[in-house]
């Protein structure tokens, strides 16, 4: 701790903290990590050449070459990590924790726009949510000027949600769900649960207030434990929330009967919006302000988005993929109206499933050929297991192979749904369809 009340001077006195030596420098506190790539502490002269004020570095030779430039940490990040904390440690605002398994982005970005209708409120920035980006987003958090910060958690195995709440020491902590999504690192959906609740329990030790989703079926059980619990969507929860419908656009009602029209898609959102609502409510945040800013969000970044091409209409949801959003992302495009003939998904592997990828590809075909879709193109070494339980589906290894039949068989007057894992970058079939 006395190292980390050391460096908190010298970062009180820089404008931001920095890792990057290719990003500006200008006045920053300069942390040399070390990756499966570079060294830090090879970037570190040059960061103070450009501007940076102060850099840590793992070397203490070249610490000693200019004491008052250089400070010593045998790790870097744990430095960062430390100095996190103990900023955190500063500031008396209510400070919301969000995991989960899917949707955590969107929640976040929902939750600040409805409470920026009122406060000052910092919240991480895209997707910035491991054990460097949590402490990032923490140092980012202005004293004096934010009332509230919204600190997103992400997590491939156990223990790592708890190391992020014991740096952001969270007040509020909500979990959008318990899926499937990263089973490789976790070990299942029993080890999910468990790790993703690792918040709960760091709530429950603290006396902080857990925003519980009832619809989901673990989450009631697992915020057990937690004495201030917040509940929706469900009629007797403490916020209600009602999906009226998902056409594709999500429509909803909120807990005081005000109708809002998001310009999100998918049934699935819906969750994420009501618990926007939740949280914008418990902070008195009023009605018509949480609608206004639920209407007013449009998702980014090939998430839940709805793009209408010059031939075709098309749900792009291809920033990630496992078996739980896999799942609500068929089951939202199947609800739609149009008949299920003009109707076209094309999917892509989905990774991180270890030794239960096979299976869950396999029960992803069979998903499929029970939803008679017009036309059913599978991308990627797993999906030949989904392929193998649905014949009708066009298969290709690589997108190389699915490029050249689209190119051949131009798709028009669709609806077209595409989806896969960060990896397979589906997002560039855009183009073709
Ligand atoms: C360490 C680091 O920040 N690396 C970033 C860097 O990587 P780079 O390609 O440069 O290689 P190195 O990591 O080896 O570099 C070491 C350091 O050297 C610096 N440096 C390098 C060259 C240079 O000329 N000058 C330099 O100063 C460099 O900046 C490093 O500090 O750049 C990449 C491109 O911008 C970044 O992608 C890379 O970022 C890493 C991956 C990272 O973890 N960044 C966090 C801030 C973050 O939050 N990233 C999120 C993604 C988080 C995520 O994946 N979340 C998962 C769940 C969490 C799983 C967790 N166990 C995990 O493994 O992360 C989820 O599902 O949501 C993001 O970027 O979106
Ligand atoms: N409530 C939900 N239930 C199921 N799937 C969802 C839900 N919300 C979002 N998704 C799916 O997850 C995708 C990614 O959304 P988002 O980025 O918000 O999730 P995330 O948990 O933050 O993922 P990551 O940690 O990888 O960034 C969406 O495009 C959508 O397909
Ligand atoms: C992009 C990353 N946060 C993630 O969600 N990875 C999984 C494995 C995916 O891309 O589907």
């Amino acid at each position: 701790m006395e190292e980390a009340a050391a460096l908190y001077e010298i970062f009180q006195q820089c404008t931001a903290v920095s890792t990057d030596s290719r990003q500006p420098q200008d006045n920053t506190l300069f942390f040399a990590l070390n990756g499966p790539t570079f060294r830090g502490r090879d970037f570190a002269p040059q960061a103070l050449a450009q501007g940076a004020r102060h850099a840590v570095v793992d070397d203490a030779a070249l610490a000693a070459t200019d004491p008052a430039r250089y400070t010593y940490a045998p790790d870097a990040l744990v430095a960062l990590q430390q100095l996190a904390n103990y900023h955190r440690r500063q500031l008396i605002i209510p400070i919301i924790g969000i995991t989960g398994s899917n949707g955590k982005t969107t929640t976040k970005e929902l939750i600040y726009a409805v409470l920026s209708q009122r406060y000052r409120v910092q919240y991480t920035q895209g997707n910035l949510n491991n054990h460097i980006g949590v402490p990032l987003t923490l140092l980012s958090i202005r004293r004096g000027e934010h009332e509230m910060a919204i600190v997103e958690m992400g997590a491939n195995h156990q223990g790592e949600i708890a190391l992020l709440s014991h740096l952001a020491e969270p007040t509020h902590g909500l979990i959008t769900n318990i899926g499937k999504a990263h089973l490789e690192g976790f070990g299942g959906v029993a080890g999910i649960a468990k790790g993703k609740s690792e918040l709960f329990r760091f709530l429950a030790k603290v006396g902080g207030t857990a925003f519980v989703n009832t619809a989901d079926p673990l989450l009631p059980g697992l915020s057990a434990q937690v004495e201030h619990r917040v509940t929706y969507p469900n009629p007797t929860d403490t916020y209600p929330a009602k999906l009226l419908s998902a056409a594709p656009q999500v429509m909803l009602r909120l807990f005081d009967g005000t109708q809002v029209a998001a310009q999100i898609t998918g049934g699935y959102n819906f969750l994420n919006l009501a618990a926007a609502a939740a949280v914008g409510a418990y902070f008195q945040v009023p009605a018509a302000d949480i609608a206004t800013a639920l209407a007013g969000y449009a998702p980014t970044n090939n998430r839940s988005q709805l793009v209408r091409t010059a031939r075709n209409e098309v749900v792009l949801d291809a920033y990630n993929a496992n078996p739980s959003s896999m799942a609500a992302a068929v089951a939202s495009f199947a609800a739609r109206p149009t008949p299920a003939a003009e109707k076209v998904v094309i999917l892509g592997d989905m990774f991180e499933l270890g030794e239960e990828s096979a299976a869950e590809h396999r029960a992803l075909g069979e998903l499929l050929a029970a939803q008679h879709f017009g036309t059913v193109l599978l991308c990627g070494s797993d999906m030949r297991h989904a392929a193998a339980a649905h014949p009708a589906a066009h298969y290709f290894a690589t997108k190389v192979e699915l490029t050249a039949w689209l190119q051949a068989q131009p798709l028009s007057h669709r609806q077209i749904l595409v989806k896969g894992s960060r990896g397979m970058g589906l997002e560039t079939v855009l183009s073709l369809i």
